[in-house]
C-alpha cells in the first residue's frame, strides 16, 4: 500500500478535512486527518493496519509487543498488533505524562514497536517511546499510518510510515491571513482536561 492508497482510504472515509485546526503540538494547519472516521470502519482499519504490520516485519523483523499513545493510537495499535500476532497495550496521560496503566507491563528488554496513528512533529511519539523505555521495554521502531512531516521528524528510533506527506503547519503567531480568518477547531485530546 503506498501513500496515495492510504490517502484514498482517508478521502473515501471523509477523513481528509480542510479548515483551521490546532494540532497536538500547538501548530495550526489547514488540513486535518480525522483518523477516527477511518478506524471506525473495521475493514478499512484492517486493510491499513495489516499493511503496516507487514511493513514493520519487513523492516525490523518480529517484535514482542506493540504499544501506542492514547487516544488516537489505541485502535490502530490494537489492529496492527493483531496482524503482528503480539499483545497490544497503550500508554495514557497521568498528570500530563504518558504511563502504562491498567495492569499493562513489559518484561525487561522486550522488543517493542511503538504504533501511532499520525505523526506531525513526533512529540507524542517521543513521549510514548520515553514511557516505554522507562517501563523497561526496548523500542526497536516507531510506526504510524501517516507521517505528516514527509520523513523529516526524528523520534530517536527508525520511523516506519505507511504514508508520508508534507502538510503545512504554522506557529500561532505566524498564521497566513486566509488561515487566521477561519474559526479554529482543536480536535485532539492533549488539551482536553485543561477546559
Ligand atoms: O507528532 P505530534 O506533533 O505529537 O502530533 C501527532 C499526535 O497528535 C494526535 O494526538 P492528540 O494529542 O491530538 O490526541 P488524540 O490521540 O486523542 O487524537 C495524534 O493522535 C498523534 O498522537
Ligand atoms: O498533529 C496532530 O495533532 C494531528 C494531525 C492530524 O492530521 N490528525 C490528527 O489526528 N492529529
Ligand atoms: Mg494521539
Amino acid at each position: 500500500m503506498n501513500t496515495e492508497d492510504v490517502l484514498n482510504e482517508f478521502r473515501d472515509a471523509g477523513a481528509l478535512r480542510e479548515g483551521h485546526f490546532v494540532l497536538s503540538s500547538g501548530l495550526h494547519s489547514p488540513v486535518f486527518l480525522q483518523k477516527n472516521l477511518v478506524f471506525m470502519d473495521g475493514a478499512r482499519c484492517e486493510r491499513l493496519c495489516k499493511a503496516l504490520a507487514e511493513k514493520i516485519i519487513a523492516t525490523v523483523g518480529p517484535v514482542d509487543a506493540a504499544i501506542s499513545p492514547a487516544v488516537g493510537g489505541i485502535i490502530p495499535g490494537y489492529e496492527t498488533a493483531k496482524h503482528l500476532n503480539v499483545r497490544s497495550m497503550y500508554v495514557e496521560r497521568e498528570g500530563g505524562e504518558f504511563k502504562l496503566r491498567r495492569g499493562f507491563s513489559v518484561e525487561p528488554g522486550e522488543k517493542i514497536v511503538m504504533v501511532e496513528d499520525i505523526v506531525t512533529t513526533g512529540l507524542s511519539s517521543r513521549e510514548c517511546i520515553a514511557a516505554i523505555q522507562k517501563a523497561g521495554g526496548h523500542v526497536v521502531a516507531a510506526a504510524c499510518i501517516v507521517d505528516r512531516s514527509g520523513g523529516k521528524v526524528d523520534v530517536g528510533v527508525p520511523l516506519i510510515a505507511l504514508a508520508s506527506m508534507e502538510v503545512p503547519a504554522y506557529p500561532a503567531d505566524a498564521l497566513p491571513p486566509e488561515l487566521a480568518a477561519l474559526p479554529v477547531e482543536d480536535p485532539g485530546s492533549r488539551r482536553l482536561s485543561k477546559g
